[in-house]
């Protein structure tokens, strides 16, 4: 027997006699808890890094496209009353002449101003840069962009007119793309700015009767994401708000057309007002925040799908973590109640059909 064969054997021998290995469960589960200290700690470290300094609103330019009505206008005076100056964007001349004197009445200093301009945000990027422009003369560069102006439409993928899938992808991609891009070197220039995208709760789960809306505002989230890599560096922070239905003229119109499975599904989640809406984005865009969710089903949905978007704070991070498979495990049964929903619409859809049929 070789001196090789000897260590070999006595090796084996040692493996085999003892049981030491009886506590490999043991020392696995310590390097993994010892892995998982070693990770919190370093979130922790480098927490304050990525937590921005909040933004200051006072004496602030910012700029509201959709500005003249609904959340838009309801986020201009969120802005205002903090002590904001205001840039109101939408088409319809009237409407913003009426909407900055509704913000007007918010005033905390006799210096703020509120300029209105008319323009289509999502038609052509040379017209809207232009305006910005204006804007930028007017009330110096814009600290912050909030991309409102949007619209919708609802119905079944087959009866929604072609033509519409354009016009949303142009009206809520494009109409946030443009004015962004035209605000976005001067941001990164000075090192400070915040963007913000108004997608929806339709942006983070496709839902019955919005084929065409929600993908437009399922665009934002990519967009959001690429751009907020791009720019943090120039500490430009960007922010996706994600309302549920929410009581504006949009809503009510919307209301007249929709379908009776979206109505439905929609109502789990309430109906919330603009006010309360606009307070929500408008803080979580000053700190920064990459998500602004509203209510609880809103909190939920925005842990579910955080996929891989930016953290802005440690405690962000922790409760994603925490909530990911317990989140998933609710939403496992609302897919089911929305499934039902569904199936007893067509159901009584067929009824009443049969019924029609025999009278
Ligand atoms: N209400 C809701 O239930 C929810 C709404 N949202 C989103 O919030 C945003 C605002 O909605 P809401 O306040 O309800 O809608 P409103 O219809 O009340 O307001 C829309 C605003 O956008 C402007 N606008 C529309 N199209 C254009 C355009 N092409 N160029 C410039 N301005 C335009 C409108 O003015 P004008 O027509 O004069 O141009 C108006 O000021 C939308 O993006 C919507 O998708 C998200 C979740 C829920
Ligand atoms: C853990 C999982 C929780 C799941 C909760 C699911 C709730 C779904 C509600 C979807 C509501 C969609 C509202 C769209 C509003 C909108 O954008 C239009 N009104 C625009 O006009």
């Amino acid at each position: 027997m070789s001196s090789e064969e000897g260590l070999s054997s006595a090796i084996s021998d040692w493996l085999f006699s003892n049981s030491w290995w009886l506590l490999l469960p043991f020392i696995m589960l310590l390097v993994v808890a010892a892995f998982i200290v070693a990770f919190v700690l370093l979130l922790y470290m480098i927490s304050p890094l990525i937590s921005p300094k909040p933004l200051k609103l006072k004496g602030a330019h910012v700029v509201v496209t959709g500005g003249s009505s609904g959340i838009g206008k309801c986020i201009a005076i969120e802005c205002y009353k903090q002590g904001a100056f205001i840039t109101l964007v939408a088409r319809d001349e009237n409407k913003l002449i009426q909407a900055k004197k509704e913000v007007e009445k918010f005033a905390i200093n006799d210096k703020q101003v509120v300029l209105c301009i008319s323009v289509d945000v999502s038609k052509d990027y040379s017209q809207v840069e232009s305006v910005i422009k204006q804007a930028q003369e007017k009330l110096g560069p814009v600290d912050m962009l909030v991309n409102c102006a949007g619209m919708s439409v609802s119905g079944k993928f087959e009866e929604v007119d072609v033509k519409r899938f354009q016009s949303l992808m142009e009206v809520n991609y494009l109409g946030s793309v443009y004015p962004t891009r035209a605000v976005i070197t001067t941001m990164k220039e000075r090192r400070m700015g915040r963007v913000v995208f108004i997608s929806s709760q339709a942006g983070q789960l496709g839902l019955f009767g919005y084929t065409a809306y929600s993908s437009s505002k399922f665009a934002l989230r990519g967009l959001a994401e690429a751009l907020q890599m791009e720019v943090k560096p120039y500490n430009v922070y960007v922010t996706v708000a994600y309302p549920p239905d929410t009581d504006t003229p949009c809503l009510t119109e919307e209301n007249k057309t929709k379908p009776l499975e979206t109505k439905l599904i929609s109502e789990t989640s309430g109906v919330c007002q603009p006010e309360h809406v606009a307070k929500v984005v408008v803080r979580d865009a000053v700190q920064g925040n990459f998500s602004s969710s509203i209510g609880p089903d809103g909190y939920m949905l925005s842990a579910l799908t955080c996929g891989m978007s930016p953290v802005t704070s440690i405690t962000e991070g922790l409760q994603q973590i925490v909530t990911m498979g317990l989140f998933r495990t609710i939403a496992l049964f609302y897919l089911g109640s929305f499934d039902s929903i569904i199936r007893r619409c067509m159901i009584q859809r067929e009824q009443s059909k049969a019924s029609d049929k025999r009278e």
